[in-house]
């Protein structure tokens, strides 16, 4: 049976979102404790893939798994899941509300509960945690009165007890994950995907305009930009682009290609459906017929078909 990586331990959001991602399969899932260590398991062919958590409706992006995709050997997505996030407030039996002097989780998971804390837990010190399952861990042996966890998580430690459930500062938060794999045949196109990649652009004028240019004007809907720094040189930085369609389709790889012409680095990161099925809108101009019938003329043009 395959074996599949995720941010662990058990009963973490990424855990569900791997399950979920999955869901097609059978295959055995395999806690680990950070994203880079999923995603080195991977690169060493010790599990098949790894569901890793890539950014959230409040908090932004997860810079540590944006950072590992495009650093070592290549990486890519082969499918994504969103998934509602909010939170239970579990705790240490024989303590009330007002005795929590301590509460763990993962930053992510703080960041969207720090209006919740500030109100109802006002005196309490807050620790970052590897997970939300990790600050459970923590708080059922004892090294934190509570945790800020998944509502699964309460499965896996049931000698915690619910505080609070449905706690999150925005209603209908998400958060989106991808299932990411070594490179190998890709996902069929279903008219409905996202296409995933990290470009490098040179510090000169126009340069993140002329490459956005390359999408617009093939009319490809841009769904995310990032920037993270280059690390190595200090005001350089890696644009993450996600945008709709498929690398098989005529726009997409016409426009991949001009990217590369473009940019010195340019990793592909995959194309994958999109978890909300919605179709790509393609204009007419930019449709697999007019790419076709484009080409088609070109080669009559340098053939000398031309009547
Ligand atoms: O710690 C977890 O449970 C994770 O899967 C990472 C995370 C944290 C907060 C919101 C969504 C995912």
């Amino acid at each position: 049976m395959p074996q599949i990586a995720y941010l662990g331990p058990p009963g973490t959001f990424t855990e569900q979102a791997t399950r979920q991602l999955t869901g097609g399969f059978e295959a055995e899932l395999v806690p680990f404790e950070t994203v880079p260590l999923a995603l080195a398991a991977v690169r060493a062919g010790d599990v098949l893939a790894a569901g890793v958590p890539v950014e959230n409706s409040v908090e932004g992006s997860v810079p540590a798994t944006l950072d590992t995709l495009t650093t070592d050997d290549p990486l890519v997505a082969v499918q994504e899941a969103v998934l509602p996030v909010q939170f239970d407030l579990l705790a240490r039996p024989g303590l009330a509300l007002s005795e929590i002097g301590t509460v763990a989780s993962h930053p992510h998971a703080l960041a969207q509960v720090r209006g919740w804390l500030a109100e109802n837990l006002p005196g309490a010190s807050v620790h970052a945690a590897s997970s939300t399952a990790a600050g459970a861990a923590a708080a059922a042996s004892g090294e934190f009165d509570a945790a800020i966890s998944a509502p699964v998580a309460i499965e896996h430690y049931p000698s915690l007890v619910r505080l609070a459930g449905g706690v999150a500062d925005v209603r209908d938060a998400v958060t989106r994950f991808l299932l990411v794999r070594r490179p190998g045949a890709l996902p069929e196109p279903t008219g409905a995907d996202r296409t995933s990649v990290c470009a490098v652009i040179s510090d000169e004028v126009g340069t993140l305009a002329d490459l956005l240019a390359e999408l617009s004007l093939r009319g490809i809907n841009l769904s995310r930009i990032e920037s993270r720094p280059l690390r190595e040189r200090f005001g350089e930085y890696r644009f993450f682009l996600d945008f709709d369609g498929h690398v098989a389709d005529a726009r997409i790889g016409d426009a991949l290609t001009a990217l590369h012409r473009r940019c010195s680095t340019v990793w592909f990161l995959g194309s994958y459906p999109k978890a909300d099925r919605s179709p790509a809108g393609v204009r007419p101009s930019a449709s697999e017929q007019a790419f076709e019938v484009a080409a088609k003329w070109l080669d009559d043009v340098r053939a000398g078909r031309l009547a």
